[in-house]
């Protein structure tokens, strides 16, 4: 389980982050919306663990784990990978190696990077010249190889063709072991495969795009670094589009 207590952090001396309270169970995948510049890329930054995002108060726990002041890569190794909206060019490192070292259970890399459809890149330095869709695709290999149980996407579908939103948002599904099925929920094996899913998610979007791949459990929005409105996606993101954020985050119930 992720936990987060009243977290406040602040970036370059202001607070971004106000007494955020977040719970997401094993098997979750929680969805966030939020205006430009609410703080939501600074709350999964906080999460991974980038010391800039300085936590001022609050706590984060995962697997029972206090990781409030953990370096980033021992977060890592605990199970917490993160899909970036904007990744740095690593020159001098290949896209192969960077695969090579997220692996943790010896993958093949070229099958991996064949579901992504990825193959071609792998002998390029991380994310040099790649488009925005190809970008996306090599985060996505790379949570792959981790094999994380907690992941955060950063706004997956941005700069996405409609094509490889399909790639995209299966692969995430995939991932979060949250593909949407078919067949009605009374159906036994797949009731057991939800209840058997330890796979955790936070992913952020403007579109909610995303929601067409896979189930959300909850959808919340983080307004001027506050966390509110804990409740289904869909009708959230229904509320935005017809009221606004700032409408939407006064009339809905407060979070968790
Ligand atoms: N290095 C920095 N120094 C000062 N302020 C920063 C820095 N990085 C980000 N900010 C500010 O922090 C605020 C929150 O940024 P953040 O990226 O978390 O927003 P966001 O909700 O993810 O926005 P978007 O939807 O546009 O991606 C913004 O006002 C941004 O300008």
């Amino acid at each position: 389980m992720l936990l987060i207590e009243d977290l406040q952090v602040e970036l370059a001396g202001k607070t971004l982050l106000k007494h955020v309270d977040l719970e997401i169970n094993p098997g979750e995948t929680h969805v966030l919306f939020g205006p430009n510049g609410s703080g939501k890329t600074s709350l999964l930054m906080a999460i991974m663990g980038y010391p800039q995002y300085m936590v001022t108060g609050g706590k984060i726990t995962f697997k029972d784990v206090d990781i409030t002041h953990m370096p980033i890569h021992e977060r890592a190794r605990l199970g917490i990978g993160m899909a970036y909206q904007r990744p740095p060019t690593i020159e001098g490192l290949k896209a192969r190696q960077m695969v090579q070292m997220c692996s943790q259970n010896g993958h093949n890399i070229d099958d991996l990077a064949r579901k992504v459809n990825f193959e071609r890149f792998l002998e390029r330095d991380v994310n040099a010249g790649l488009s925005g869709g190809e970008i996306k695709r090599s985060e996505l290999l790379q949570l792959m190889a981790q094999g994380a149980d907690f992941m955060m996407f950063d706004e997956p579908e941005s700069g996405v063709d409609l094509e490889n939103m399909h790639l995209v948002g299966r692969t995430i599904a995939e991932l979060l072991q949250k593909r949407q099925e078919l067949i009605p929920i009374k159906d036994k094996s797949i009731m057991r495969r939800r209840q058997e899913n330890t796979k955790m998610g936070l992913i952020i979007t403007h579109t909610g795009y995303i929601l067409d791949y896979l189930e959300a459990d909850k959808g919340q929005v983080l307004f001027d670094g506050v966390l509110s409105c804990a409740t289904n996606p869909r009708e959230i993101l229904r509320c935005i589009a017809q009221n606004g954020y700032e409408e939407c985050v006064t009339c809905m119930m407060p979070s968790n």
